[in-house]
This record gives structure tokens, sequence and C-alpha cells, in this order.
């Protein structure tokens, strides 16, 4: 996954959203394919705010594009059953599987070797020591901004709530330990899902929380820990994988965007979130972001256990119109979306009538840590999850979540603009970040890239 902070994020709210898309489209032919079909895969705007958001689209597809003008190689990528850079714009190679499995007996029974200095282990979060290594590896080592003025510092109640869903593996919580310390300096950590993608519900692992000790970095033991991860899905007679970065791999089947609604706009100020233009005050700035006091749906409150089968039918229904989605059972439902104390929060619109559950809308929380800020040592960032409004108006619904993030004391309310989020980002004051979340799939070939607005899978 990579969250919100992935680039310095700056946004100038007088920026012309023109220069985000500034972008070379005579580099090559492959890139020129390339660049059409992520521009294909925004075709949908027709308003203002939808046009801003397809030159963003265009920008992202830069991203692309520069890793075939400096002509990157991938050492490690060329060699694994992923779609290739070349193989873009190519229709003709069947959609699915780009390997078949083999016999389970057939698949390494080991762990890869290391150098003798370091060793593969499998690491048990029921362990409340194990869990607080993991929690230190990635509070020091994990995603920042470009210019290292924050850090995602993911609690460690969340990483047990994100790694261990119903039916997890533990072997697929893999870190690596320095032999002789045996200090934890690398991990990775996957979790069954079935996505459905189009028709085919494919059984498939979600691998997120991939770090390497600062100081081991370029050493090749990225693809020692990927190769390990895959050695144990494939156990598991599991063979294909989906995951996101801001990195550039071969070959993202989506590339978007988060969008930050600013909840504490001072704040965000004082540690380098955002920043205010010379012209601009900060009363006006402050009141620019205001937010009303209390939510305006009747009957919206807070998910309960009781609520479980009707949000999974919400849900469910929802999920159809998307080409590639989590097909999420009641106790799915249950672990990802029942409220959890600073880890996610979910409210439901159950009718004052009826008493029908008509609508919900949900966040995880993830604060990070701050450096470079006198006054601030850590920013709340609430990260939108799935909001499914059949009878409240989206905007509304979205309206109170950010009340309620606010009365919670988070900062900002992030979201990507997957699914139909963008068509609630330009009433409720969203603003683009300048980071790009690349989506892609392990041993799965689409024939086409998708359109941002045709994914309903969210990383953390
Ligand atoms: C069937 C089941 C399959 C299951 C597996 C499915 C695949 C899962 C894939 C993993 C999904 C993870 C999802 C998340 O968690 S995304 C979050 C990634 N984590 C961070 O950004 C945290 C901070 N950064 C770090 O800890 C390090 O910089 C990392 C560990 C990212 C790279 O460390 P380092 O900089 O020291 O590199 P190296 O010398 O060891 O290795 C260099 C090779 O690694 C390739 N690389 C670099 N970054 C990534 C990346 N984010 N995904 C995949 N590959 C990546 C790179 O292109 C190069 O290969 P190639 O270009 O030469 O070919």
């Amino acid at each position: 996954m990579v969250p919100a902070l992935t680039s310095s994020f700056i946004y100038d709210f007088e920026l012309p959203l023109q220069n985000i898309g500034i972008v070379d489209r005579h580099c090559c032919s492959s890139c020129e394919s390339e660049l059409s079909l992520l521009r294909m895969a925004d075709n949908e705007s027709n308003t203002s705010s939808e046009k801003e958001i397809e030159m963003s689209i265009d920008a992202l597809a830069s991203t692309v594009q520069e890793s075939f003008s400096l002509s990157k190689r991938h050492k490690f990528w060329e060699t694994q059953p992923v779609s290739q850079f070349n193989d873009l714009g190519d229709t003709s190679l069947p959609e699915g599987p780009i390997q078949q499995p083999t016999p389970l007996t057939e698949v390494k029974h080991e762990p890869y070797n290391l150098s003798a200095a370091y060793e593969l282990v499998t690491c048990d979060l029921d362990s409340e020591e194990v869990c607080s290594e993991i929690y230190t590896l990635l509070t020091n080592h994990y995603i920042e901004d470009i210019d290292s003025l924050f850090r995602f510092d993911y609690s460690k109640e969340f990483l047990r709530w994100a790694l261990c869903p119903p039916g997890y593996f533990r072997s697929w919580h893999v870190g690596l330990r320095v032999k002789t310390s045996k200090k934890l300096v690398a991990f990775i950590g996957g979790i069954p899902a079935k996505i459905r993608i189009r028709d085919a519900v494919v059984l498939l692992a979600e691998i997120n929380f991939l770090c390497v000790h600062k100081k081991l970095r370029s050493r090749r033991l990225t693809p020692v820990m990927i190769k390990e991860v895959s050695r144990r899905v494939r156990m598991e007679n599991i063979w294909q994988a989906a995951y996101t970065s801001s990195v550039v791999l071969p070959t993202p089947i989506t590339t978007c965007q988060y969008w930050h609604r600013f909840l504490n706009p001072k704040k965000l100020i004082d540690v380098g979130f955002s920043r205010i233009d010379a012209w601009d005050t900060m009363t006006r700035y402050i009141n620019f972001y205001k937010l009303p006091e209390q939510t305006a749906t009747p009957g919206f409150r807070k998910m309960e256990p009781h609520d479980v089968p009707a949000v999974t039918r919400l849900l469910r229904n929802y999920l159809k119109q998307f080409v590639m989605a989590p097909d999420f059972d009641e106790n799915e439902v249950e672990h990802w979306l029942l409220p959890k104390e600073d880890v996610m929060d979910t409210y439901v619109v159950e009718s004052p009538e009826s008493h029908e559950v008509t609508d919900f809308c949900s966040f995880y929380t993830v604060p990070c840590s701050v450096f470079g800020s006198q006054n601030h040592s850590i920013l709340k960032g609430a990260f939108s999850y799935y909001n499914v409004s059949t009878k409240t108006p989206l905007v509304q619904l979205m309206s109170d979540a950010l009340v309620v993030a606010k009365k919670k004391d988070l900062d900002v309310f992030n979201a990507l603009h997957i699914m139909l989020n963008k068509t609630f980002f330009s009433e409720l004051k969203f603003a683009p970040g300048e980071g790009k979340l690349n989506y892609y799939l392990y041993n799965y070939r689409l024939k086409h890239v998708l359109r941002p607005s045709e994914i309903a899978l969210l990383p953390f």
C-alpha cells in the first residue's frame, strides 16, 4: 500500500491544475501507447472538476513515461510472472493467469538462501514482543514523503487488524533477522483475499508493509523478501497477488491519486503539510475549511455488531458495479468494518421510520510522525474506506464523515480517486495530492489498464 504522503505534499490552492499535467508526448512509441491507454482509462470526464481530475491522470501517465524514457531495467521484475511494459496495448494476450499453478510438490519447501548474516523468519503477531519489533521497524523505516517531513506510524493494533483478518496465514508474515543479534531488519506481510475481477473470483494474496531497514537499502534484499513470501503463498496453493506502490514497476493496472480534505488547516500549515499563499490570511484559510458542528443526516450513528448483515448486503450490492472489487462475506465485513478504536470507524444511517440501514461510510486512521516541527510530533490522517449511499446523497454522507473525523481530532481526511469518490471531492473541498499510487496484479494479466473509478480495492 502507499497512502497519501508518499511525495512532498504541498498543495497550493491557487496553483493552476494544468501545471501538474505536463507530459512530453513524443518520447517513444511504446510510451505513446501507454499514455493513450492511461488517457483512455479516464475518459469519462465532463464536468469541470472532472476535467481537473482528468488532467491529473495525464500527470500520472508521466510517471510511467519516465520509466520508459530512462529505459529503466527491472532485473528482478523482468523475471516475474507480471505484465511487462512491452505487453501494454497487446490485446492479443489473454486475460487471466500468466503462469499455470505447478504441483505443490514442486514448490520449493525450504526458505530462500541468504548470506550467512541473515535469516528469514515467520513473525507471530500474537506475540507482543514480535508485534513491537515490526512496529519499531516500520515506525523508523517505512514510507516517508519525499522531504522526510512525515513518516507513517501504524499502531500495533492497526498492524494486527490489517495483517490478521479471517483465514490469515501466519507464515505470510515474513521477517528478516540479523543472525547474530536477532534484530528484525526487514518485513513483508500478506493476507488472503477473494477479489472479483470482472466475472472471475480470484483467491489471492494482498501483499503489504514491505520494509527494509534504511541501512540495508539497495542491497537487493527486496527480491529475496518477495520471493520468500511468494513461496509461502504458493505453499497454500494460491498463485496470484495484488499490491500497490508509489514506485513504478512492471506494470500498473491503474495509477491513481490521493486527495486531501484539511480538517485542521492551521496544524497542517504548521507542520508543512500544506501552505498558505502570501496573499491569503490564516483566518480566511481556517474559515474556508470550517465544518458544521453536527452531522446532518437523521439516523447517522456508529455501526454496531448487529448491523453486519445489512452492511454486508449494501456493500456487496455496491461493489458489483466495479471491475475489480473484493468479494466480502459477513465475517470479513465484521473484521474490516466494525469500529475499532483508533483504527476503523464506520457510521451507518438507520432510517428513523423504518429502522432499515440505508447507507454507511467508513474510514481508517493512520498517524504519521512529524519531523521538523517544534509544535507537533504526530499528524493523524483518516483514510476513506467504503462509502455506500442508497438514500442519503453521497456528498451529505461524506460531509458527515468529515464532521465525525474532525470531532475525533483527526487532522486530514484522505481519499483515493477510486470508486465514486471523485463525485464528492470538489463540493467538499478536497485537493489533489502529489503522491501517485500504482495498483498491481501478480500472475494475472488484464487486457486493458483500468480507470481508477473501476477499482474498489483499498490498500492500507
Ligand atoms: C503468488 C504470490 C506472489 C506474492 C508476491 C507478489 C509481489 C509483491 C511485491 C511487493 C509489494 C509491496 C507492497 C508494499 O508494501 S509498498 C510499500 C513499500 N515500502 C516502502 O516504501 C517503505 C520504505 N522503503 C523501503 O523499505 C525500501 O525502499 C524498499 C523495501 C521498498 C525497497 O528496498 P531497496 O530500495 O533497498 O531495494 P532493493 O535493493 O532491496 O531491491 C531492488 C528491487 O526491488 C524493487 N522494489 C523497490 N521497491 C519496491 C516495491 N515497493 N515493491 C516491489 N518492488 C520494489 C526494485 O524495483 C528492484 O527490482 P528491479 O527493479 O531491479 O526489478
